[in-house]
């Protein structure tokens, strides 16, 4: 270190540097120096977990970065994205909340966003526009996972993963392939966040009942996507019944909800801002479990010998080491039945999907 490098005007110097950086110290921050203001005096470890958010340029990666520099479990919270990063790194940086953040860009700097996190969320990827299934962004979103989890499994293969990117229904399956290929894969630290499901079944249940929609509880299984989409409005709680006009009216806005927030941004994107909501809400539980925290319980995609296809969302119990156990469905009545079976025909194909992409 410069004998000076502490002195008050040395660190005001790191400081200017950091927000004009000159041509080799620009060079020096593409070659793999993270992008982040330059530390004045060091930070005195602050417990907590680490949390990089990758694709967190995007629409629903900037919204959730914001969320997760307010979580208080987050002491260190790394923004990855292949572009952007750098503005929304100092943007999210002048929250005076206690998360240091750092931002990284591009393939070279993967490997050091990864390094050393305990929570890498997976928000990358192109979201769907009015006409298209979330099937239909595969082969973008495919190759972007894997290459991704090809980052953890080298930077930091015991970290617990959530990934949204879709479509969720066969990127879990590739991430999975990616791992095992690795020789780093643990079923219990992967899962699909499928929370806005959950987060759209309560809003929707609690409309038709009149009631506050954080006193309810909606599980959803089966998978992300359309009729894989499966709420079990017979497990409600508090325990309610509906007729069959409003089962029928529920099951398809649920299933079909993000089609509708897809149609009414009219190109714009998919669902962002709830989404964000609806990570952050995951991740916060998945850090309490890590942090031992009893009775942890979230709907999440993950491998599963609840049926007989290799994963599928079901309530899971969340602890040290990710999902700790994967709940049984409980009992379902004749039309969740003839749902799961519908479900399962096509969360088969997709997970088939997934895993010959990695086979090929
Ligand atoms: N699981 C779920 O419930 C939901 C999943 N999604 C999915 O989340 C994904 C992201 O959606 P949005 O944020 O709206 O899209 P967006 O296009 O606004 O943002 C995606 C970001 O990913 C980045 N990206 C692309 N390739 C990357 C790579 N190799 N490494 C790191 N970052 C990369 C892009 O630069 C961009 O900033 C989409 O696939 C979407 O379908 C969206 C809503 C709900
Ligand atoms: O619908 C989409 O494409 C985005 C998504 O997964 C959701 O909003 O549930």
């Amino acid at each position: 270190m410069h004998p000076d490098a502490t002195s008050p005007s040395h660190r005001i110097a790191r400081v200017a540097a950091h927000l004009n950086p000159t041509r080799p110290q620009r060079a020096q921050m593409e070659e793999g120096a993270a992008l982040r203001p330059a530390a004045c005096r060091a930070k005195g470890g602050a417990p907590g977990f680490k949390v990089a958010v990758v694709g967190a340029a995007g629409g629903i990666g900037q919204s959730l970065s914001l969320l997760m520099k307010m979580n208080p479990l987050v002491s260190v919270l790394h923004l990855y994205d292949v572009v952007n990063t750098p503005g929304v790194t100092a943007d999210v940086s002048h929250m005076d909340t206690s998360a240091v953040v750092r931002g990284f860009i591009g393939q070279q700097q993967l490997e050091a966003a990864l390094t050393g996190m305990d929570l890498v969320i997976i928000p990358a990827g192109l979201p769907r526009k009015p006409g298209m299934t979330r099937d239909d962004l595969f082969n973008k979103n495919a190759g972007i996972v894997r290459s991704i989890c090809e980052g953890v499994a080298k930077s930091c293969p015991n970290a617990i993963v959530n990934l949204i990117s879709n479509p969720v229904n066969s990127t879990v399956p590739i991430a999975a392939e990616v791992f095992k290929r690795a020789g780093t894969y643990c079923p219990k630290r992967l899962l699909g966040v499928t929370t806005l499901d959950v987060a759209r079944a309560n809003t929707f249940v609690a409309e038709v009942l009149g009631v506050d929609p954080r006193e309810v509880n909606v599980p959803v299984v089966g998978g992300h996507a359309g009729v894989t989409i499966l709420p079990l409005l017979s497990q409600v709680s508090p325990p309610c019944s509906f007729t069959p006009d409003e089962i029928s009216y529920l099951t398809n806005r649920i299933q079909n909800g993000g089609t509708e927030v897809v149609e009414a941004k009219a190109g714009a994107g998919s669902a962002t801002l709830s989404m964000a909501f609806a990570a952050a809400k995951f991740a916060d539980a998945c850090l309490r479990g890590m942090r031992g925290d009893a009775g942890i319980v979230e709907c999440s995609y993950v491998a599963s010998e609840v049926t007989e296809l290799p994963f599928f969302a079901s309530k899971v119990r969340l602890g040290r080491g990710g999902a700790e156990e994967i709940l049984p469905l409980g009992p379902l009545n004749d039309f969740e039945r003839a749902g799961l079976e519908k479900a399962k025909k096509e969360l088969s194909e997709s997970i088939q999907k997934g895993v010959s992409f990695m086979n090929k």
